[in-house]
């Protein structure tokens, strides 16, 4: 394993770690896969779903081999992250208007988001660099994963939340399990800015997406997906794009995943950002060749309240590669879609549900076929943000068939009996 520039090409061992190179380009990790057989992976990883409390019975640690085969195990911090359930769900189907979808709850992980999936393996890269204090900024999904495996193992983290527009359930939670938090005036690209310039200094170790590892771990949610379906995935993989490293980890999954042979078709990925905060969509609907920052980037969803995405030149490689698309979806299409993600039993986030509303969008515009199968990610757990919940159950927004908060006058039987 090495990490390589993007930019200029230029290597380095990734235990001489760095997040940028001189020349100003993101390090991304590159792995030498041709020793390995896809038979005897398949059946590495399938033996291993039996195992229980050691390192690999995690949905990340599972994959070690094509994640950090070089780390040692004594340096794993853990928290069984990734297992995370695959549903299909009628009503869902029947809103987007396609016969087969899938929906991939990593709101299920032990912080409630997809993140925990790069966070260990971040973590125990740090700590085994010999870090003892961690950091990042953060809408709140980060910053609560961080928060957790740092304490897990023995570690300090310091965090830089945006003073406004985010959900107090995560600032709360990022807290609770014993972060020393800064809120401070700006949003999460001002935070990036800040660590990029003096995290080295303060002697921190940066566990957002400019990590090359954090997006090596992030690489097992579609590793899990692929050995869940039986390495037969969908035609499309919908995922919602903020700061785009969920976009790049599971473009870089798949390419792993063909390489090695355990998949035999490139599902196509599809990025959908929300309208408020939507840079790269807009760079690719628009031809451009370079993303342009948004300076004040909003949506009610708040963990995609991101302007100026760091890893967006590597989404951008990888939507290439998977002929994929991208889509913007206003705050109204991301509501009512989490709606209905939450009426199917299933729940998740605001962000989360921009899959959902965008996947729907795309097929009315027959950008992709109603015939062809989907697959969506749902990054964020629905008791993320209460106040989301709060504001669209609130009796005014009500959508008519949702209304099931009944008002009893009185507990009798007849009473309750006229309900039911
Ligand atoms: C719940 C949730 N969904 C989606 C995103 C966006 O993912 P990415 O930043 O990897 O594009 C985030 C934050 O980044 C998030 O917290
Ligand atoms: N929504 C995210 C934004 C941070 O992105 P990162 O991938 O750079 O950590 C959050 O939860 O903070």
């Amino acid at each position: 394993m090495k990490l390589v520039c993007i930019e200029c090409g230029k290597s380095i061992s990734y235990d001489n770690f760095s997040y940028y190179c001189e020349c100003g380009g993101l390090f991304d990790i590159v792995q030498d896969f041709h020793n390995h057989d896809a038979e005897r992976l398949k059946r590495l990883f399938n033996e291993r779903l039996s195992e229980r409390m050691t390192p690999y019975a995690s949905g990340v640690w599972r994959y070690k081999e094509l994640i950090f085969p070089e780390l040692p195990e004594e340096f794993i911090v853990t928290k069984y992250e990734g297992n995370t359930g695959l549903y299909t769900h009628q009503l869902i189907q029947d809103y987007i208007g396609m016969r087969k979808i899938y929906l991939k709850a990593q709101s299920e992980n032990p912080s409630g988001s997809f993140k925990d999936n790069g966070m260990t393996v971040a973590v125990s890269h740090g700590k085994s660099l010999g870090y003892k204090k961690f950091t990042c900024t953060s809408t709140g999904n980060t910053s609560s994963s961080l928060a957790m495996y740092a304490s897990i193992g023995n570690s300090d983290s310091y965090i830089f939340v945006p003073n406004k527009d985010i959900s107090m359930n995560k600032v709360l939670q990022t807290i609770a399990y014993g972060a020393h938090v800064f809120s401070i005036p700006g949003t999460y690209d001002d935070g990036i800015e800040f660590l990029e310039k003096y995290s080295e200094d303060l002697g921190l170790y940066v566990c957002n997406s400019i990590n090359p590892f954090r997006i090596g771990g992030q690489k097992s949610i579609i590793y899990e997906i692929a050995q869940y379906l039986n390495w037969n995935l969908p035609d499309w993989i919908v995922v919602p794009g903020g700061a785009l490293s969920n976009a790049t980890a599971l473009g870089k999954g798949l390419h792993d995943l063909f390489t090695l042979g355990l998949i035999d078709k490139l599902p196509r990925i599809a990025i959908i950002q929300a309208e408020g905060a939507s840079p790269f969509h807009q760079m690719i609907d628009q031809k451009m060749k370079e993303l342009i920052p948004d300076g004040s980037p909003y949506t009610r969803a708040s963990a995609l309240n991101i302007g100026n995405p760091p890893s967006w030149k590597k989404a951008k490689h990888a939507l290439k590669e998977t002929n994929g698309i991208t889509a913007s979806v206003s705050d109204t299409e991301i509501l009512n879609a989490k709606a209905i993600i939450d009426r199917s039993g299933i729940g998740c986030e605001p962000a989360s549900a921009a899959t959902v509303a965008g996947l729907r969008k795309l097929v009315d515009q027959q950008k992709i076929d109603k015939d062809e199968t989907a697959l969506c990610i749902l990054t964020g757990n629905i008791l993320k943000d209460t106040d989301a919940l709060k504001e669209y159950h609130s009796e005014d927004n009500m959508v008519a068939t949702f209304k099931n908060t009944l008002q009893a006058t009185s507990l009798d039987y007849k009473t309750i009996q006229n309900y039911i």
